[in-house]
């Protein structure tokens, strides 16, 4: 400012004192104006009023004089403003400067709005008049307005006259327009349509017309076309001053709006789903039902919205059922737990249906708090169940019951697979055993032996086969039958068990034959003293049915190794000692020789060819008289069987007769024989020779036969014989051993006529009583008295007992073997007066007996 120029309060002084009054009204604006105002010569303050030194912390006369520059923060702004101020202050126009920060006294800053304008343009040093406002709290305040528009999070915006004046950042970035770009543009522009531009407008306009806000929410457009939900608050800038426009605050709802959609259809879609659900739903809190679905009414038949509020207990058929399934309810809450459960359920009209209820709190941490719950009717699946459940007991009773079949089939089955095992086991046993004794047969027999060899390889022991043959076991069966027989051959085989160790083996190869193995010998000695213990436990008499039966083995033995290597060896070798035995006595035992083996070898020819002898013609009879001692006459002829042998000449009967016995062909021999001796006499009779009785031998097998009365009847009269003329001798022994049907054969042959006769009598038991009960003319003493009966006389005390016996029976004695006239004196002298022997006459060939009757 100008130094020079006079200060204004002291012209403002001066103008009190000698100007008029207006100059007057000037000072006194000067000293109160609300605004600072001084004036300055070029750099200079020269006068300011009262409230421009205050602003700047002066009082007014210190600043007078001083440079301007101490009003501003530094000599480069204060130079600045200045240059600033100068193009208008030289033009004379008003200069004026919105916010310039100055300084205080005390070093603070304000803003200031200043104005200036020179009091004579073009000449500065005129001075120049300034005011300055301090604007420091409505900078601020507006400082913070912009702070509020630019942060706000909501769109604010300016319109007047239907345009957009103004709008902070809020509402920039909301419908997408840059900082300035939508100053000026219709508010129409904002809208989608002109109907919403109106629609709100008008209910805006209205409202603000009024000063009264308007708020509302519309859809508005952004700068890209895409909608956006608003809500609206409207106010005019000025209540008194509505060309001041208005402003809007704006809040985008969008996303709010698109969440209440959301919600909204989440809500019809739950509404629908409740409305349409096919279960009943039902909130319940308090033990009160709050709402519930149609469904849930319809099941328990309320009218809609009846069953709202009512308490859950009335749902429920009586107290003690509600209560309990609120125990029950309570205890699964508690819990954390869905309630599920069945229960019993009353209708509206009182009738009931089963249902299912499952509930479940709506906040688990709230256990008394709401809960929903939602209700099925399944009496119709309980039903079911029920029938299905009375289906499956009657099912598992069926199941039961069959079971109970299948079990009892299943037993038949297992007793049947038992009894298939047993009949397996015993066709095994039956396989390997005979069936009569129950010892092993020849299949096991062998099977041991070679076990046996083995194992007295291992040991360095011997074993032995001990081959038992029973002797006259034959004519024991065939006279006494098969059950007298299977008897005998029973007792034989318990007794042979018992007389040889455990570790022996006795088996059974059929017939009457036993073999006894013994392994683990040392010697011969080892097995003759288990030889002498079989002949002794089998000497002790057999009581069978009445009778007593005798019998003794024939046992041959082997030693392996010595007389065989193999079971085939060892058998035959056993078997050949066996016969050999046999040979040499009967009931005695022999060891295998390999001389054995030719006597077998010959057993086994004779056999062969005895097979053939009689298609062949072989057999021939002899026949020797029986001499009538007194008059040396002819008695009888007795036929003996011979066997003209190819090669060989004649073989006797006692060669080949057992054979003939054992192979069982003596019964076509003995009926050749009866019907060639009946055919002869009948011969010798046709020849004109006298009558004399032909004697037949029959052996015990023959006699055993079943059929022998009819086979004699028929030969007789086949032959024409008279039966008178034909005599049959049976052994005493076979007698004595034949069965029950003995006296019925000896009764029948008796009956025809022919006669009967014992031969042999004195050899076996001689009882008395047989001869009573039998039908027989004669009795035949064996040859055996006769030899010794000059030089024994316990012989001759016999056949004088036999001649006494014979004669109290009645019956006719022939002695044998007469070969000696003193012997012939001697049986006369007993009265024998019938006597066959070779004083008389050798058996004769056929043809030369003709010679001997005439
Ligand atoms: N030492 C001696 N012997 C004499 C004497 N007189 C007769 N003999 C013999 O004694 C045997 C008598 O026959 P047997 O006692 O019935 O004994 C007969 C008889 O039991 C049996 N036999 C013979 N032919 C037949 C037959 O056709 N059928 C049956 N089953 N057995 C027969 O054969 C046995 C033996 O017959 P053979 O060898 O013909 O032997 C005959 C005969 O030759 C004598 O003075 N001294």
């Amino acid at each position: 400012m100008d130094r020079g120029t006079r200060e204004p309060a002291n012209m403002i002084e001066e103008g009190e004192s000698m100007l008029h009054p207006g100059l007057l009204e000037h000072a006194a604006i000067f000293e109160h104006a609300p605004m600072g105002i001084m004036f300055t010569q070029p750099g200079v303050v020269r006068r300011c009023n009262p409230r421009m030194a205050q602003m700047f912390g002066y009082a007014p006369e210190e600043l007078v004089n001083t440079s301007g520059a101490c009003l501003f923060v530094s000599e480069e702004q204060y130079h600045a403003f200045l240059a600033e101020a100068a193009p208008a202050l030289h033009d004379g126009r008003l200069f004026e400067k919105a916010e310039q920060r100055l300084r205080r006294r005390d070093g603070s800053t304000f803003w200031g709005r200043v104005r200036a304008k020179s009091v004579e343009p073009g000449r500065r040093a005129a001075g120049t008049v300034w005011m300055v406002e301090d604007v420091s709290a409505a900078r601020a305040a507006e400082t913070e307005v912009r702070a509020i528009m630019n942060n706000a999070g909501i769109g604010i915006l300016f319109t007047r006259d239907r345009r957009v004046v103004r709008y902070n950042r809020g509402f920039a970035q909301m419908f997408g327009f840059g900082a300035e770009e939508a100053v000026g543009v219709p508010v129409r522009s904002l809208y989608g349509s002109d109907e919403h531009y109106h629609e709100i407008g008008d209910a805006a306009a209205n409202l603000l017309a009024r000063g009264e806000s308007f708020q509302a929410e519309a859809w508005m457009v952004r700068a890209d076309g895409r909608p956006i939900w608003v809500q609206l608050i409207g106010h005019q800038v000025r209540r008194d001053d509505p060309a001041l426009g208005n402003i809007w605050i704006i809040e985008d709802r969008t996303r709010n709006k698109r969440a209440e959609e959301t919600l909204r259809n989440a809500l019809l879609e739950n509404q629908a789903i409740l409305d349409n659900a096919v279960l009943g739903i039902a909130v319940v809190e308090r033990g009160r039902t709050l709402h519930c679905n149609a469904k849930m009414e319809e099941l328990f038949g309320y009218p809609p919205g009846g069953i709202n509020g009512i308490p859950v207990a009335e749902l429920y058929p009586d107290s003690a059922s509600w209560m309990a399934a609120r125990r029950e309810t309570a205890r699964d809450f508690l819990a954390g737990r869905v309630h599920m459960a069945e229960h019993e359920v009353v209708r509206a009209d009182g009738s009931r249906f089963w249902a299912r209820l499952s509930g479940r709190l709506f906040d688990l941490a709230q256990r008394q708090g709401r809960s929903v719950w939602l209700v099925d009717d399944v009496t119709a699946r309980r039903e079911a169940a029920q029938a299905v459940a009375r289906a499956r007991d009657e099912l598992e009773l069926r199941v039961l019951e069959r079971t109970a079949e299948l079990a009892g089939a299943n037993a038949l089955l297992q007793a049947e697979i038992v009894e298939r095992r047993q009949a397996e086991a015993r066709v095994h046993h039956m396989a390997y055993h005979d069936s009569l004794t129950g010892l092993p047969n020849r299949s096991l027999l062998s099977d041991r032996l070679d076990r046996a060899m083995l194992s007295s390889q291992r040991n360095d022991r011997k074993l032995a086969v001990m081959f038992i043959d029973l002797d006259r076991f034959k004519t024991i069966n065939d006279s006494l039958g098969h059950l007298a027989g299977d008897h005998l051959l029973k007792e034989v085989a318990n007794r042979l068990c018992r007389a040889v160790r455990a570790s022996d083996t006795v088996a059974r190869l059929g017939g009457d034959e036993f073999v006894v193995l013994v392994p683990g010998i040392e010697g011969p000695r080892d097995c003759t003293q288990v030889a002498e213990k079989i002949i002794e436990v089998l000497s002790a008499p057999i009581p069978h049915e009445g009778r007593i039966l005798h019998i003794s083995p024939s046992i041959g033995i082997c030693l392996y190794p010595d007389h065989g290597q193999d079971v085939a060896t060892l058998m035959r070798n056993a078997d050949a000692a066996m016969y050999h035995a046999k040979g040499a006595g009967r009931n005695t035992w022999q060891f295998f020789t390999e001389r054995m083996n030719e006597s077998a070898a010959r057993h086994f020819e004779l056999e062969s060819s005895l097979r053939v002898a009689l298609a062949a013609n072989q057999f021939e009879l002899f026949y020797q008289p029986v001499i009538e001692a007194g008059t040396r006459r002819v008695h009888a002829l007795e036929a003996l069987l011979r066997w003209r042998r190819p090669g060989l000449g004649l073989v006797g009967p006692d060669e080949f007769i057992p054979i003939l016995e054992e192979s069982g062909m003596i019964i076509a021999v003995g009926e050749w024989v009866l019907r060639s001796a009946c055919e002869q006499a009948v011969a010798w009779q046709r020849q004109g020779l006298p009558a004399v009785p032909v004697a037949v031998n029959l052996s015990g097998r023959q006699f055993a036969q079943r059929g022998l009365a009819g086979t004699v009847r028929r030969i007789v009269e086949e032959t024409g014989i008279a039966p008178a003329l034909l005599e049959l001798e049976i052994t005493e022994t076979t007698l004595m051993q034949s069965g029950g049907h003995t006296l019925e054969v000896l009764e029948q042959i008796n009956a025809m006529g022919v006669r009967l006769s014992i031969d042999d009598f004195g050899t076996g038991y001689s009882s008395l009583a047989y001869l009573k009960r039998f039908p027989v003319h004669k009795i035949k003493v064996d040859r055996a008295f006769v030899r010794e009966l000059e030089a024994s006389a316990e012989d001759r005390a016999i056949v004088a007992a036999v001649m006494a016996l014979a004669n109290s029976l009645q019956l006719s004695v022939v002695a044998e073997g007469v070969e000696t006239e003193a012997q012939l004196q001697l049986l006369r002298e007993h009265g024998c007066e019938l006597a066959q022997g070779f004083l008389f006459a050798r058996p004769l060939e056929a043809h030369q007996v003709p010679e001997l009757l005439r």
